[in-house]
């Protein structure tokens, strides 16, 4: 029993160690003996006593982040030692020391000053696990060659170049990381060596200086037969080998940031499972080079779009009457060439119909902001080109954007000449205002940073996410083609340089497609045109996929799950470039395809629909309803923003849909979480209507404030999240996060109050309050800034974080999936102040909200200052319960339940996540696989250990869907 018994000792340890080297006679006290981990990390020395081998049981010494530059050689005599952690000190060379302890089994030297490795090290018996990441290699060391034993070697971050044949030699080693070198080719010594699993020749995002670009993988790389996992992340591979297919022992591939080209991008984000059948398809059907992108036309009303659109695509100059107003969208194709084809999206300027926008839009596609340069007010800069600018930088981060300005022919030389000079100053102006914004939040982060007290590892986490996130998105501001096109739709004037850009971008981004997808495709694209379905079922295309595939393919009689995987493919590619709409996260309307767009576009139209007169024409022409029904409908729409299921049908007669295809839209509205479901009466199902946030056009009614007084009632307390964005609040955010909040109230509506720019709420007893305000204005640049306002009230604490958490979680979800790219800060407004109706409350910073746990295993102080009114107040005020108690606490708290709900293969799986990271040894595994409590001493041996475990634990629930389980330990 005692030697399985774990004794750690920190800073305290290293102090009594100092004094025992000062008495090199005295005895040595049993507790040092007991010592097993020693963590001495980030201890401000410059070596290490030699009275260290007085702690003659020590397994592990960790000491990072010091100035050591050599070890006492007393560290020779600890036989027990198994893993030393020497990383970030200032080693110019090898511990020569360690080149004898054969028991050794784990060394980090990573972040030293190391260039090279004497030969002794091959003494080394027993090390398996190596690092000497971020070094100064420049060279391989060939003194590893000898180390057989070796199972994984981390020379991340220095400048390799190539790897020697004799690498073969190191038989023992599985798993290789060589992020961020200097490879530009493939290392092919590596080809030879069959034992390794685990192959990391990747790139590492901000990191300056180290790149490996490889470009060319060889196709002996299947002679490594035992490869499960090959990174190659953000290198400059643009063919894959088909032979990939052959690799059985392959299971993950990371090739994201390189500019494929066969298989395309689309493919290989898709995984290796789809890389595998792409390459598979090529077997069977030959190669096409083809590159059909995607171009979104956006701008103001009048801008010139359609005319630009139907000039592309006719060739010829062209213009739209003025009657002829674009509606959400109108697709058009134009045909460059046989490989060259573009999908046009000429988009309606109208602002109700901008949420719609983003389902049109691919990630993949261009996004053309256009405007009238005759008209063009460079006081109304925002309006015209800086909004459409935010808008798609917010929604789709990194889109290739460009500007256009139409009717040149209205515009003289001179005008044209001044009008496009202010226009680059604005764009540049506009570029920097952003990066500026980004800097400032950039610096704020960094100071907060800079104040929070080190062992605060998850708050310190949840800045340095915010920082990560900042710092890309700055990389990303308004990154524009550096001209502007200026053209006429009436003389072709500038057409042909606009031409010449998009075929540029189009063959620049070509890519190699089975000749069965592009078949099948073309066939579903024909039905655009020739068939009278609106939308196409699963059956349907797998019917077209089949008239379409090679007898080849076909006599091999694919299995019902080929065929299905092939559907995914095609039908995956057909949507990354925008010739159909395809939802394939959801269960249902996977099943269905959106071929015709016009005629979802056409449907948003009808239920989005601002223009009441026109809605009451189209309920007066309809052939199911009576006249008075017509008004009713006409005022739930206008007044309440409700639409019954039965006027939904009504609006959508003029386009004779199936009652499958209705029921379709209906489900798809409330996928896009365009409107919330309600069931006035429980026992009548017609009385179910949909309420569209969209549409509500009521200001907040006055006896709301019966409900929610603007003074916090005595003995309530109020929890409020302000979440600030700069500029504009992103369209469609607080709409949704309003139908979302839907889910918590079921198909109860009694419940809550919406009105335009607000909803109320009486969830698990507390009153929730969500709205969005304009605050600041920014004169110069005719934009506000806004402010979405989560706020609960109650009298028990904990219901009430519940429901303010899940709040703030679906916004920071909302955010995640609609508009990555947008700017936002956040901050916890004081209960106290709240209560006090103080003017200038303390804001708390809101990333409290993106930590995961509570760091160290202390409970936080009973009470935190309230800096601007120079009071404390409860801690359980500004803190949710997970964050007061410490994670280790509310694991402990909910033990039982966690222990009934763990099954036995997912505790085995997480056990070994948590040896790989190091967490936990072997023979902790091994004691809780064999003991008859497997997962309550797992949960006891995971409460003793550091806080990444909790993250690991927390992140193996998101991974394997266990929500339930999740939700226990973290709210
Ligand atoms: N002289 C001239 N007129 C143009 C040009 N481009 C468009 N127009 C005219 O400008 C008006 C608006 O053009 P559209 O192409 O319909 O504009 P849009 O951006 O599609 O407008 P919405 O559909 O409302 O969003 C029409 O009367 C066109 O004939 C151009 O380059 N020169």
């Amino acid at each position: 029993m005692a030697g399985r018994k774990f004794v750690e000792v920190g800073r305290e340890g290293l102090d009594l160690l100092c004094e025992l080297e000062l008495t090199p006679q005295s005895e040595t006290p049993n507790i040092v003996k007991e010592w097993n981990c020693l963590h001495f990390n980030d201890a401000h020395i410059d070596s290490l006593p030699e009275s260290i081998d007085r702690c003659i049981h020590a397994r592990v010494i960790e000491t990072a982040c010091n100035r050591l530059s050599c070890l006492p050689q007393s560290i020779f005599n600890m036989p027990q030692l198994i893993k030393l952690d020497l990383s970030l000190n200032a080693f110019n060379s090898f511990p020569i020391v360690l080149s004898g302890m054969t028991r050794l089994q784990s060394l980090n030297l990573s972040y030293n000053h190391l260039s090279e490795l004497p030969m002794q090290i091959s003494g080394m018996t027993g090390l398996k696990d190596f690092n000497i990441g971020f070094n100064n290699f420049t060279t391989f060391p060939t003194a590893l060659l000898n180390m057989s034993k070796l199972e994984t070697l981390t020379i991340t971050g220095n400048m390799l170049s190539n790897i020697p044949v004799e690498i073969k030699d190191m038989t023992g080693l599985r798993k290789f990381l060589l992020f961020c070198n200097c490879f530009t080719m493939f290392p092919i010594a590596l080809c030879g060596m069959a034992s390794l699993e685990r192959l990391y020749l990747g790139n590492l995002k901000g990191l300056q200086g180290h790149h490996n670009h490889i470009s060319y993988i060889p196709a002996d790389i299947v002679s490594m037969t035992g490869l499960e996992s090959l990174d190659l992340e953000s290198n400059k591979v643009t063919h894959l080998s088909p032979q990939i297919r052959n690799m059985k022992s392959l299971l993950e591939l990371n090739v994201k940031g390189n500019p494929l080209v066969q298989p395309p991008e689309h493919v290989a984000d898709r995984g290796l499972d789809a890389i595998k059948r792409y390459f598979e398809a090529l077997t069977t059907t030959k190669g096409i080079l083809s590159s059909r992108i995607q171009v979104n036309l956006l701008g103001e009303t009048a801008a010139g779009k359609t005319s630009l659109s139907h000039t592309l695509q006719r060739g010829n100059p062209t213009l739209t009457t003025v009657a002829d107003r674009t509606r959400v969208v109108e697709q058009g194709t134009w045909v460059y060439d046989q490989g060259i084809v573009f999908n046009i999206n000429d988009f309606g300027g109208h602002d109700m119909y901008k949420i719609a926008h983003p389902i049109f839009m691919s990630k993949h596609s261009l996004a053309l902001i256009t405007f009238d340069l005759s008209e063009y007010d460079p006081a109304r800069y925002q309006f015209y080109i800086g909004n459409w600018i935010d808008k798609v930088q917010e929604k789709l981060p990194g889109i290739k954007m460009a500007i256009v300005g139409t009717h040149i022919d209205q515009v003289s030389a001179y005008s044209a000449k001044c009008s496009f000079s202010i226009i680059k100053k604005q764009l540049e102006y506009h570029r920097q205002r952003k990066q500026k914004w980004y800097q400032s939040q950039i610096k704020s982060i960094e100071k907060k940073i800079l104040n929070t007290d080190g062992t605060q590892t998850s708050i310190l986490k949840a800045y340095e996410d915010k920082k990560s996130k900042l710092m890309a998105l700055q990389d990303q501001v308004i990154v524009i083609h550096h001209g502007m096109f200026v053209v006429s739709s009436k003389t072709s004037e500038g057409i042909e340089e606009l031409r010449n850009y998009l075929t540029t971008v189009a063959k620049e981004r070509a890519v190699i497609l089975p000749e069965m997808w592009v078949d099948a495709a073309t066939m579903v694209c024909n039905k655009k045109y020739e068939g009278s379905e609106n939308t196409l079922g699963w059956d349907k295309i797998q019917d077209l996929i089949l008239q379409s595939a090679p007898t080849l393919w076909k006599e091999r009689r694919p299995s019902k799950k080929e065929l299905d995987l092939a559907t995914y493919d095609i039908l995956s590619f057909l949507a990354d470039r925008g010739d159909i709409i395809w939802f394939d996260s959801s269960p249902t309307l996977k099943k269905v395809v959106f071929h015709k767009q016009e005629v979802l576009a056409n449907i948003l139209k009808a239920v989005l629909n601002h223009d009441s007169d026109a809605v009451r024409l189209n309920l007066q022409q309809s052939m199911s309803i009576s006249e008075p029904k017509a008004k009713k409908i006409h005022a739930d729409i206008f007044s309440r923003g409700i639409i019954s299921r039965e006027a939904m049908d009504c609006l959508c007669e003029p386009f004779r849909l199936l009652t499958t295809e209705a029921d379709v839209m209906v489900e798809l509205m409330q996928k896009l979480e365009l409107c919330y479901q309600v069931q006035e009466d429980p026992l009548v199902p017609s009385s179910i209507s949909f309420h569209f946030t969209w549409l509500f056009m009521l200001e907040r009614q006055p006896e709301l404030d019966e409900k929610w007084p603007g003074k916090v009632p005595p003995g309530t307390t109020q929890l409020t999240l302000q979440i600030y964005f700069p500029f504009s609040c992103p369209e469609g955010i607080y709409e949704k996060l309003s139908v979302r909040q839907h889910k918590y109230l079921g198909l109860l509506k009694t419940k809550r109050i919406d009105w335009k720019d607000g909803v109320y709420a009486e969830l698990q007893e507390c009153q929730t309050h969500i709205s969005r305000q304009e605050s600041r204005r920014h004169p110069a640049s005719s934009t506000s800034d806004s402010i979405i306002t989560i706020a609960v009230r109650g009298t028990d604490l904990s219901k009430m974080w519940s429901v303010f958490t899940c709040a703030h979680d679906d916004l920071m979800d909302i955010i995640k999936e609609e508009c990555p790219g947008v700017c936002y800060d956040k901050y916890l407004v004081c209960p106290h102040c709240t209560s006090e109706n103080c003017e200038d409350p303390t804001l708390f910073p809101g990333e409290i909200l993106d930590q995961t746990y509570l760091s160290g295993g202390v409970s936080k102080p009973k009470q935190v200052p309230c800096v601007n009114t120079g009071v404390s107040i409860p801690t359980d005020l500004v803190y949710p319960p997970h964050l007061t108690m410490g994670w280790q606490e509310v694991v402990k708290k909910n033990k039982n339940k966690l222990k009934q709900n763990i099954t036995e293969p997912c505790l085995f799986d997480l056990i070994d996540v948590l040896i790989h990271e190091g967490i936990l040894s072997d023979r902790e595994s091994e004691w809780i696989k064999t003991s008859d409590e497997k997962n309550a001493v797992f949960l006891d041996f995971l409460t003793m250990k550091p806080d990444k475990a909790f993250d690991i634990l927390c992140q193996f629930f998101v991974e394997h869907g266990q929500y339930d389980l999740l939700k226990l330990i973290k709210y």
